[in-house]
């Protein structure tokens, strides 16, 4: 095993994703399925691909940390967990070309390095359509690509793209008077892949990721509610060492905002900019 690879442990993966993730019961329940059945298969045929969709501050970044950290024990500063966000990294449309080929050479020469390298790529609905599509060799059924295999590769791609649709699916369940808990991933599932492929700023628009199929999940992420916003300030003070005080929970939760405008269920900006607001208490 690598210095800093971590023994992948469904339960303990499990038992963190339980107690710190926040109303994202789908998210939960396939980035587990996911990561159980590719880490436990000794010869996968093709590198694990999940694309994670939904609104500002609902968890895809924590969630990618949290996965990150059970795979390699140093997180997001391990050597072999990368993270590429499109503003910083991929800024200028007329660079396409350039992009592709320096994230090939990136790509292939830490595959070589650590087979089972995790690739984030946060921002992908800011990513210039078709600089993605310069990974596809690497995502497909190959044995290998110029001698390296990617099988066993994990690719995690984070986007605000289809926040929409899932919002309206989770916005319908609310006002038939039905539980969150009760969405299911067919609810929402082929809704966001075909959404995300005619989403000219997905950063999958008409991609070739989406056409060959070579994207295993795409998680949904659901928009956060009052009480989540709350579970999120808890959960925060707990990680300063401060004692749980309520009137302060309320307080943050209170002047974070909250949509449809008729009916204020979801926070527009999800648990992110809570541990801002709690500096001011
Ligand atoms: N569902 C959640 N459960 C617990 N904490 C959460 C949740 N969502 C967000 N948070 C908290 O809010 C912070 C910001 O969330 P995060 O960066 O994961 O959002 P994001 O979905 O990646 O947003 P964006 O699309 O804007 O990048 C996290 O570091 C975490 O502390």
């Amino acid at each position: 095993m690598r210095k800093d690879a971590t023994r992948f442990g469904f339960d303990s993966l499990k038992l963190e994703l339980e107690e710190k993730l926040f109303g994202q019961h789908l998210a939960t329940e396939v980035i587990l399925k996911a990561l159980t059945g590719f880490k436990n298969n000794k010869n996968p045929k093709k590198p694990l691909t999940l694309s994670l969709h939904g609104w500002a501050g609902t968890g895809k970044n924590f969630v990618s940390q949290i996965v990150a950290e059970n795979l390699h024990s140093k997180g997001l500063k391990s050597n072999f967990v990368h993270l590429f966000v499109s503003t910083l990294h991929f800024p200028h449309e007329h660079q396409i070309k350039l992009y592709q080929d320096q994230l090939q050479g990136w790509i292939r020469g830490n595959v070589s390095a650590c087979a089972s390298s995790v690739f984030i790529f946060d921002e992908m609905d800011k990513l210039h359509p078709g600089v993605i599509d310069a990974i596809k060799p690497f995502l497909d059924y190959y044995e290998e690509v110029d001698g390296v295999s990617y099988r066993k590769a994990i690719f995690i791609f984070l986007s605000n793209a289809g926040g929409d649709l899932i919002t309206k699916i989770a916005l319908d369940f609310w006002r038939a008077g039905r539980k969150r808990e009760d969405i299911q991933l067919k609810d929402l599932e082929p809704v966001l892949s075909v959404g995300v492929f005619n989403n000219k700023h997905s950063g999958l628009w008409h991609s070739g990721l989406i056409d060959r199929n070579l994207i295993d999940y795409f998680i949904p992420f659901l928009p956060l509610e009052y009480r989540h916003v709350k579970m999120c300030v808890r959960a925060e003070m707990r990680a300063r060492g401060s004692a749980i005080d309520e009137d302060i929970v309320t307080r943050v939760a209170e002047e974070m905002t909250f949509f449809p405008k008729s009916e204020k269920i979801y926070s527009d900006k999800g648990c992110k900019t809570v541990q801002s607001r709690l500096d001011f208490h």
